[in-house]
């Protein structure tokens, strides 16, 4: 899935956003069918009989499974980082990259805990896109290619993607995009992230203020991407648009992916209708992203790291509720009694 160099790239996306395909309906009924012959009373396994159906709606199987789950973190750097919006500076999320490699970090222990797939995509770290509260992040041509690479890159390979990232800073521009795309006070959509103090959390306030305030009256949400995002957000968006269009159901993490992903959302409200949200961030102005978008979280488990972890352990539900539909015997086949 390659974009053509366009004059007009947005123009390109907007065109696939048009395109996206619905629910197989066929899937999910036969989905349901088969769930009212497992040998179990009817509703007994709650969501995760939702989420086989789920699953089957949006990957157009009616006998879903998850051979293949990957978990896609995109990272990149944020010139923002330099108004003093993080406890950490910006050299670890290079860092972190390294430690991806090299097995160290959370999401390595939760994909092998699962057995999941691993991919990690870091976006031009030495380069990071200007400081959002001055300038805009990136130019139309530069935002619509790194769409175009989140589409490349989970192009095919998959059955189930989980969406997550890494970028220091990123939480700042994250709360930025919310606050340009949802409106509000754009106070509201701040909190610590990686874990500020107070003296931090008043010069994010500040900086997302700022930056919101030097966007006012653009409303188009790829333009508001453009100005105050960042690459790994335009990737996420980018991945979430292409396994849309080529069937792959997708898990997004926590605050970060959702504010990427919440473009699409703003482009066509049915745009995340295949993203399963894996859990809560305790990053406050999650709950209320997700209540923008109407979405409710699989789990709350006061997870606030990102790099995917939420997203992996909720593959590890997924991965389980398919596994149930599948392998489980009817009453016919059991010879067990139905329902008196
Ligand atoms: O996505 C979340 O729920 C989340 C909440 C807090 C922090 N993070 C991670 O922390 C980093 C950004 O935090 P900060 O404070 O540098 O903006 C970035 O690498 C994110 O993956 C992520
Ligand atoms: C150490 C560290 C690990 C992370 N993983 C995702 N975001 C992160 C931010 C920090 C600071």
């Amino acid at each position: 899935m390659s974009l053509s160099p366009s004059a007009l790239p947005f123009d390109d996306i907007r065109n696939l956003v048009r395109q996206m395909p619905g629910p197989d309906e066929d899937a999910v009924a036969e989905v349901r069918a088969r769930d009212a012959q497992l040998t179990k009373p009817a509703g007994s396994l709650g969501k995760l009989e939702d989420l086989a159906e789920w699953l089957a709606g949006w990957s157009g199987r009616g006998r879903p499974k998850v051979s293949r789950p990957v978990v896609a973190i995109f990272a990149a750097n944020h010139g923002v980082a330099d108004k003093g919006v993080s406890a950490f500076p910006a050299s670890v999320t290079r860092q972190m990259v390294e430690n991806f490699a090299a097995g160290g970090a959370a999401i390595n222990q939760i994909c092998i805990a699962h057995d999941l797939g691993l991919k990690i995509f870091d976006l031009a770290l030495d380069m990071p896109t200007p400081d959002i509260t001055e300038e805009d992040a990136f130019d139309e041509a530069n935002c619509a290619a790194t769409m175009a690479f989140g589409m490349e890159a989970v192009a095919g390979g998959t059955d189930l993607l989980c969406i997550g990232e890494m970028g220091i800073a990123n939480t700042t521009v994250a709360s930025a995009l919310l606050a340009g795309l949802f409106g509000g006070t754009p106070g509201d959509w701040v909190g610590p992230g990686t874990g500020v103090d107070a003296e931090g959390m008043a010069r994010k306030r500040a900086a997302v203020e700022q930056a919101v305030a030097r966007i006012e009256g653009t409303s188009d949400p790829l333009e508001i991407l453009r100005r105050l995002g960042g690459r790994e957000l335009a990737a996420m968006a980018g991945a979430v648009l292409a396994a849309r269009l080529q069937r792959t159901p997708v898990i997004v993490d926590g605050f970060v992916a959702t504010a990427a992903v919440a473009v699409l959302h703003a482009m066509d409200p049915r745009a995340l209708d295949h993203c399963l949200f894996a859990h809560v961030s305790a990053e406050p102005a999650h709950r209320m992203a997700l209540e923008k978008l109407g979405k409710e979280p699989l789990l709350d488990l006061g997870m606030r790291l990102g790099e995917g972890t939420g997203a992996a352990l909720a593959a590890g539900i997924v991965r389980a509720a398919a596994q149930v539909h599948d392998g489980m015997a009817t009453f016919a086949d059991a010879g067990v009694s139905g329902k008196g």
